[in-house]
Formats: C-alpha cells, structure tokens, sequence
C-alpha cells in the first residue's frame, strides 16, 4: 500500500477520483457489444460469450434439473449460512413496504398511494472473477416481497460452461426459475432487448465491472431502466486513534480483493494510525489467496491524514464511498454528520463484510461518487408507486376555483373546462 499522504484542502479534489477505464472507449467497446446483441441476439451473445468469457456454449439457459441438483452439490454449513442471511435479508426489507393509505387533503378530496411491483425485472449477479451468489438474496429478495411477477437472472459462465451450484442453489431459494449463463455486457443487452432465449425486462438490477456498469447507464437510453451504478467496490474508513489498525487493515483488505479496480481509503486524524495500518496490510496482504488482485487495487489506495475531524468528515462526504466504515470513539455522532454514503458501518465491530453478506442491509450500492445521489438497492427499487384520487362532487367544487385560477394563468382553458363543465348545471 502507498504511504500514507497529508493533503491540503486544495489537493482534494484528485483525493475523490476513482480509477476508472478509459471512459471514450469503454463507451465505444460497449455500445458494439449491446449494438449486436440488439440487432444479432443469440449469435451475438454466442459469439461475445466465447470472446470474453473463453467457453462455447450451445445453449445459455439453466435446466429444472440443474437448478434442483445444485442443493446436492454445496455443503449444509453453507447452504445453512445462505439461509440465515436470506432470512435477516427478507427480514429488513420486508420492513420498507410504505404504502399511504387515503387521506384527505381538503374536505372530499382523497389521495393515496400503493406500491406496484414491476412485473418483469432482470438480476445481473456479477461472476467474473468470483461467483457473488450472495448478490442473488440481495436483488431476488427484494423482487419476490415487491411481487414481480418475471424475475430473470443472468450471470456469465465458467470456464467450463456452467454456473456455480451455489448459484444456482440460491436462485432456486429465492424463487428464481428462468436462469442464463451469459455474463458482462452481453447480458446486460440480452436483458434490454430481449433475444429468441432471454426475455425483455423493464429494469435491470445488479452490480459488475466497469463493462457490465457502462452497458448499464448506455441502455438506459433505449427505455430499460436501471437500479443505479453500482461499479467496483469501495470502502472508506473513517477512524481515529482509537481504531484498531489489525481491523481497519482486514476491511480496507476485503474490498480490495474484489478488483484490481476496487478501492480503498483510510482517512484518520492519527498519523500513528496510518503508520501502524500501512504495515498491518502489508501482514494481512500477504495471507490472501487473492493477494496479486488486491494489491492492484492498493496501489490506487490511499492512507490519508487530516488536520481535526471535521476535516474528515468533510474529504469522506466529498468522496461519497459506496461504503463507509466508521472507527472513531463517538461513531454515532460522527454517523450523524455523514450525508454522502451508500451504507455505513459504525464502531469497532462492524464489518463491512457482515453487510456484504448477512446482517439484512443491501450490499448492491452506489460507487464511483454516485452516493451523492443514488440510494442503494431497496424493496423501493422493485415497485412503482402508484398515486390514486377521488373526489366527491362536494369536494370538486370546494377545489374548482383552485385549479381554475391557475389553469388559466398557465394559459391552459381546456384544463380550466374539464372542472367547470362538471360543475355546470
Ligand atoms: N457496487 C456494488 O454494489 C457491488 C456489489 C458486488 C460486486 N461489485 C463489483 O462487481 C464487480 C464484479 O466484476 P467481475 O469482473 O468479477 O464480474 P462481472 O460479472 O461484473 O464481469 C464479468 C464479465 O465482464 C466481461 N468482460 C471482462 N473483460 C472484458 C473485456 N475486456 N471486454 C468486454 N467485456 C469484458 C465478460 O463478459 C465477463 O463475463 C467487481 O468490480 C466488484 O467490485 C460491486
Ligand atoms: N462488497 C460488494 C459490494 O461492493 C458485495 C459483495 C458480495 N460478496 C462479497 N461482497
Ligand atoms: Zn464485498
């Protein structure tokens, strides 16, 4: 990991990039890619699964068969630990339903709203270069307690040309039947367009590289909607001397073995805290199977020192991270001042990883700065929220004069008429 770094405000600005693919031919490679499988479909997908992916397929859906077989194939420790996670998963969002029922705004005057889950929806469950089957209980939760009525999921193959068992084991848990082995931006296409195997959905949800987050924002203009960007991981703690360096270096670690283009960021008001991170990641980093990925993506890490708290809170809302740890003695009153964050994680025992996995909270979140904006993945995401009105004759008459004064100052008379041609004789 780089040594640690004491900026000015003035250097912040290149402190909050993130390490991003050439943006000009990302785009241009990925508008190809979803080009073809629009016009091409299946050929495309073919011929793009075995360019990226290196397997040659005949055929991309998952069979009845295989979906049952894959219970036999994963052990019970954890098939029981994706059954207690899914539990505290349905649990939490279970809790988001928020309906309004009918109130009355003026006298004879009813509105209300109810929540209408989209009815074909699309999870892309990321599998480059880990399986993320946990990704599945985090989108195909959500979509079930929403009622989607098609759920598809699509996630890339093997080298060998199928998909995990413990895929394919918590898709059959959560309730998903129509599975596809494409991955990438094929997938994402696939999903947009619908071909002669995959069906069309109306939104696509699901995190994945900088691929499969491009094609996503790219179709968003052809009418498919999307849950957000949820790109490379990142994680930001945010400590001070009380922080224990052996945890703060195990959670910039664990979202740094995601991607060479993960990132990760520890800002401190205490530089012997760095000093003792700086070598603790190096111990760590050495232990881990996927030490050559992590290590990529320490070198666009950093170990930042700042002056007073307030200066970190500041860097840590100007850097919006997907996820936020937060390592201080008052963690709740710094939580407090937080306003940029996809989802934060308070005191000494905390993991972010227990987020990723287990405790009930949605691991699909914003990256790349876009939790200034964007709120993670949520039961929110699978509805649309339908308002409805009724008035009654009294009440339309006590609202007339209301809407008519301002129809007619927007120079709108046909919106004026449709009130008082009912109120007419
Ligand atoms: N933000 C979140 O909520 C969140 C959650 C989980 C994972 N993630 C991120 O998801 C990502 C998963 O990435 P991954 O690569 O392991 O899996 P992935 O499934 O996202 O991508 C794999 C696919 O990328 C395509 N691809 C690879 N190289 C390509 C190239 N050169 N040109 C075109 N297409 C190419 C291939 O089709 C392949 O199937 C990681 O970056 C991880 O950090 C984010
Ligand atoms: N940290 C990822 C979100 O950025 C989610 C994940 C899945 N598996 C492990 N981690
Ligand atoms: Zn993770």
């Amino acid at each position: 990991m780089n040594t640690f770094i004491e900026p000015e405000r003035s250097q912040w600005e290149s402190l909050v990039s993130r390490p991003t693919l050439d943006n000009l031919s990302l785009v241009d490679k990925v508008s190809a890619v979803l080009k073809a499988v629009k016009s091409e479909g299946d050929e495309a997908i073919l011929r793009y699964t075995q360019e990226f992916d290196q397997v040659s397929l005949s055929e991309f859906s998952v069979s009845a068969e295989e979906l049952e077989k894959a219970a036999t194939l994963i052990s019970t420790d954890l098939k029981n630990a994706i059954q207690i996670a899914a539990s505290n998963i349905e649990a939490f969002h279970a809790k988001q339903s928020q309906d309004i029922p009918a109130m009355e705004t003026q006298p004879g005057v009813s509105c209300w709203r109810k929540s209408v889950g989209i009815e074909k929806v699309g999870l892309y469950i990321p599998g480059g270069s880990a399986p993320l089957f946990s990704t599945i209980l985090m989108l195909g939760i959500p979509a079930k307690l929403a009622g989607c009525k098609e759920v598809i999921l699509c996630s890339p193959p093997d080298k060998e040309g199928n998909l995990h068992p413990a895929i394919l084991f918590a898709a059959r848990l959560v309730g998903i039947t129509q599975v596809f082995k494409i991955g990438g931006v094929q997938a994402i296409g696939a999903m947009a367009f619908g071909t002669a195997s995959v069906p069309k959905v109306y939104k696509i949800f699901g995190p994945g590289n900088q691929y499969v987050t491009c094609a996503k924002e790219l179709i968003q203009r052809t009418g498919t909607a999307i849950d957000m960007p949820a790109g490379p991981s990142e994680v930001l703690v945010l400590a001070d001397e009380t922080a224990n360096p052996v945890f703060v270096a195990a959670d910039l670690l664990s979202q740094a073995e995601h991607g060479p283009d993960s990132q990760a960021l520890l800002i401190t008001t205490s530089k012997d805290l760095a000093i003792s991170v700086e070598k603790e990641v190096q111990v760590q980093l050495d232990q881990l199977p996927r030490k050559d990925i992590a290590a990529k993506a320490l070198q666009h890490s950093k170990l930042i020192v700042v002056k007073s708290m307030k200066e970190a809170i500041d860097l840590s809302n100007q850097y919006a991270s997907e996820h936020l740890i937060i390592s201080t003695n008052n963690p709740e009153e710094v939580a407090s001042q937080i306003v940029n964050a996809g989802s934060i994680f308070l005191g000494n025992y905390s993991p972010e990883s227990v987020g990723d996995y287990a405790s009930g909270t949605n691991h699909t979140l914003p990256t790349n700065g876009y939790a200034t904006a964007y709120s993670g993945v949520s039961l929110d995401s699978f509805v649309r929220k339908i308002t409805f009105q009724k008035l009654t004759k009294e009440g339309l008459e006590g609202i007339a004069q209301t809407v008519v004064t301002m129809a007619e100052a927007e120079g709108l008379r046909a919106h004026a008429a449709a009130v008082t041609r009912r109120l007419k004789g």
